[in-house]
C-alpha cells in the first residue's frame, strides 16, 4: 500500500499542476492520458491484488466523454475558431477533414501508454508554418496520425509564419492541437532572434514578439485589427464601412515599460520544502528551440524569473527586493500566491532630499530602505521618484501629462505609462465636435471611466464632464483626482455604465462619449441607450479589439440611429510592446 502511495501523489501533483495551468479539467483528461493511463493502470491492478471474489464479472468501462468548455466567442477560444475557418477555406478542406477523434483519446486508458496516445501525441519534423494567429501562435497543417487522408491543425508557440519547424504534438483538441517548438530547421525572414534581450524568452508566457523587429510588430498589431472587424464586423466589411485601419502607434518605451507585474508560486500541499519554490511568471509549453535557456529558471510549470526586461526599473527593483525576502520567508506560506508589483510615482520638490521626500510605504531593499528611481518630465522640467509597492489596499500615484492620478494598488489603471500622454491627446483631440458653433458649450461623457484618467485628460475645453463606473472605489478616487489635479467640471456616478443615462443632463448635439470597457465589451443594453442618446462623437477604446468590433457592428447595425454614424477612424496603440496585445481605438461620428 505504501508503495502505491509514493507512486500516486507525484502523479497527482502533476495533474494539478496540469489543472493549474488550462483551469479546464475536462480539457484535462483528454490530453493527459499518459499520466491518467498510468493512474488507471495502478488503480486497475489495485484492483485486481485486493479482489479476492472469483468470478466477479469486470465492470464495464464508462466511456469517458469530451466536454468542450464554453468559449467566449470573443475570448482567444472564440477568435481561434474563427482563425482555423480562414485557414482551412485557404486550403480547400473542411471542417471534417481536421477534427480528432478527442474521445479515442480519451477512452485509450487500461492501457498504459496506449498506442492512440502515443500516435497522437508525438515528434513531427519539418513543418511549414502557414500563418500566425492573433496570439501570436503560428499555425501548421499536419498529418492526422490516425486517420489517413486527414490533417491536423498545430498551434506553435514562437513560429513564425515561413518558418519551418519540428515540433512536439502533446495535447489533442476536436479542431487542433497545442505543440511545443523544438527546432527551427529553416528561418522565416521576419524572424530576428538576435533580438532577444530576454533570457527567459520563448520559455514564459509574457512575450510572444521579442524576435521581430519593433516595425513588424506593430504590423501584426494592426492585422490583429483587420481580422478581428472582419471577423465580428462581418457586415460592416462587406458594406466598406469600416475605414482603412490606421498605422499602429508604438510605444516611447519598447522595454522597462510595464508598471505592474504580477509574479507569483506555488506551494505543494502538506510538504515542507527544503528549498524555495520558483517565483517567476508561467512558463508556456515545454520548448526546445532555445538551446541556451533549457535549464534557466527550472522546467515547472512557474519559471522562476529574478527580472523582467519589459518591466519598469521601479518595478523591477520591487521583485529584486521581494525575492530576496521570499528566500528566507517562503516557509511561512501554506499556500501559492501572488505578489503585487505595481509602481508609485512622487513628484519630486528640487530643494528637499529624494529620501526624505518617498512619504509612502514601498519594497525595501536588505538595508531596510524603500528603492527608488529617479526619473524626470522634461518637457514640464519636473522631477519624478518611482517606487514599488507590493499592498494592494495602499495607495499610489501615477503622472501623466502634468495630472497626478491616485488609485489603490490592485484596482485597474492603464499598465504603460510612456504612451499615456499619446493616446490621451488622441483621444481628447478626437473627441472634438466639428463646426461648433464658436462660444456654444461642449460635454464629455465618459462611460467605464476607472479613477478617472481620460475625463480628467479631456476636461479642458468643456464645460462639464460626466463619468459612469461601476467600482464605488474608483469613482471615489476619480473625485480625488479631479479635486487634486484643480478640475470642477468632472461629476462621477456609481453603476452599470447604462445608469449613465438616467442621469445624463447635456444637449446630446454637444456632448461626445468614450467607451473603455473591460474586455468582454459593452452590452446590447448600453449600445441601444447610447444610439437612442444619439452623442455627437463616440470614441470607443478597447483591449479587446474583438469585443470592440462586434460592439461597433451591433452599434451601426443593429440599432435605431446606429445608421446615422460612420466609422470615423480606427487605429491601434502599442501598449503592450514585445507581447501580442494591442489596444485599438474607433472613433464614431454622425454621418
Ligand atoms: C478598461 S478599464 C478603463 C478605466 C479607465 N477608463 C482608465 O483608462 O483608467 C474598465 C473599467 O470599467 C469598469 N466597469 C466594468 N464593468 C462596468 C459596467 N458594467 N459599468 C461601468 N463600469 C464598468 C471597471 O471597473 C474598470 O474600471
Amino acid at each position: 500500500m505504501i508503495a502505491w502511495k509514493s507512486v500516486i501523489r507525484p502523479i497527482k501533483t502533476v495533474l494539478r499542476s496540469r489543472i493549474n495551468s488550462i483551469g479546464c479539467y475536462s480539457i484535462l483528461k483528454s490530453n493527459m492520458t499518459t499520466v491518467a493511463d498510468s493512474t488507471a493502470e495502478i488503480n486497475n491492478n489495485k484492483r485486481q491484488l485486493g479482489n479476492s471474489a472469483p468470478n466477479r464479472k469486470p465492470k464495464k468501462p464508462k466511456l469517458r466523454r469530451y466536454k468542450a468548455k464554453k468559449a467566449d466567442p470573443t475570448g482567444p477560444l472564440g477568435v481561434l475558431e474563427f482563425e482555423i475557418d480562414e485557414l482551412l477555406q485557404e486550403h480547400g478542406l473542411k471542417r471534417e477533414e481536421v477534427k480528432n477523434d478527442v474521445s479515442a483519446i480519451l477512452n485509450d486508458v487500461p492501457r498504459l501508454s496506449g498506442p492512440m496516445t502515443r500516435a497522437y501525441h508525438r515528434v513531427v519534423n519539418n513543418i511549414k508554418v502557414l500563418r500566425n494567429a492573433s496570439n501570436g501562435e503560428g499555425m501548421a497543417l499536419i498529418e492526422n496520425p490516425v486517420e489517413t487522408g486527414k490533417k491536423q491543425i498545430a498551434l506553435i508557440p514562437f513560429g513564425l509564419v515561413g518558418d519551418v519547424v519540428n515540433i512536439n504534438v502533446y495535447k489533442t483538441h476536436p479542431y487542433h492541437v497545442e505543440t511545443d517548438l523544438l527546432d527551427v530547421v529553416e528561418k522565416s525572414p521576419m524572424r530576428k532572434d538576435e533580438l532577444i534581450t530576454c533570457k527567459y524568452f520563448g520559455k514564459c508566457s509574457g512575450c510572444q514578439f521579442q524576435f521581430l523587429t519593433y516595425e513588424r510588430q506593430l504590423e501584426l498589431k494592426r492585422n490583429t485589427i483587420v481580422n478581428a472587424y472582419r471577423y465580428f464586423a462581418p457586415r460592416l466589411v462587406v458594406e466598406k464601412l469600416v475605414q482603412e485601419v490606421g498605422e499602429t502607434i508604438g510605444s516611447p518605451l519598447k522595454l522597462g515599460y510595464r508598471t505592474k507585474l504580477t509574479p507569483h508560486f506555488d506551494m505543494p500541499r502538506r510538504k515542507q520544502l527544503e528549498d524555495r519554490p520558483p517565483l517567476g511568471f508561467g512558463q508556456k509549453g515545454k520548448q526546445k528551440w532555445r538551446k541556451d535557456n533549457l535549464e534557466i529558471g527550472g522546467t515547472g510549470s512557474i519559471l522562476d524569473i529574478e527580472e523582467c526586461p519589459i518591466g519598469t526599473p521601479a518595478v523591477n527593483m520591487g521583485m529584486s527586493n521581494e525575492r530576496q525576502k521570499f528566500d528566507t520567508d517562503y516557509q511561512n506560506y501554506r499556500k501559492g500566491a501572488t505578489i503585487l508589483l505595481r509602481e508609485n510615482t512622487t513628484i519630486l520638490n528640487g530643494s528637499e532630499e529624494t529620501r526624505e521626500q518617498l512619504m509612502d510605504n514601498g519594497s525595501k531593499n536588505e538595508q531596510g530602505e524603500i528603492s527608488f528611481v529617479e526619473t524626470e518630465d522634461k518637457e514640464k522640467d519636473i522631477k519624478l521618484a518611482k517606487t514599488c509597492v507590493t499592498n494592494t489596499r495602499q495607495v499610489v500615484r501615477e503622472y501623466v501629462d502634468g495630472y497626478t492620478f491616485k488609485f489603490s494598488a490592485g484596482e485597474f489603471f492603464q499598465n504603460n505609462n510612456s504612451i499615456l500622454p499619446l493616446v490621451t491627446k488622441y483621444v481628447r483631440e478626437n473627441l472634438q465636435i466639428p463646426n461648433s458653433e464658436p462660444n456654444a458649450p461642449n460635454y464629455l461623457v465618459d462611460a467605464y471611466c476607472g479613477s478617472g484618467l481620460f475625463s480628467i485628460c479631456s476636461s479642458k475645453g468643456v464645460a462639464k464632464v460626466t463619468g459612469v463606473e461601476i467600482s464605488a472605489d474608483s469613482v471615489s478616487f476619480a473625485e480625488t483626482n479631479a479635486k487634486n489635479n484643480g478640475v470642477e467640471n468632472c461629476k462621477f456616478i456609481v453603476g452599470k455604465a447604462e445608469k449613465l443615462f438616467e442621469s445624463i443632463d447635456t444637449p446630446n448635439d454637444r456632448t461626445s462619449v468614450i467607451l473603455d470597457p473591460p474586455r468582454k465589451g459593452c452590452d446590447e443594453l448600453f449600445m441601444r441607450q447610447l444610439s437612442e442618446y444619439y452623442p455627437a462623437r463616440i470614441v470607443y477604446i478597447s483591449c479587446n479589439v474583438h469585443s470592440q468590433a462586434r460592439d461597433v457592428e451591433f452599434f451601426l447595425k443593429d440599432t435605431e440611429r446606429g445608421k446615422d454614424y460612420k466609422i470615423e477612424s480606427l487605429r491601434g496603440f502599442d501598449f503592450f510592446p514585445q507581447t501580442h496585445h494591442v489596444e485599438s481605438v474607433c472613433v464614431m461620428s454622425r454621418v
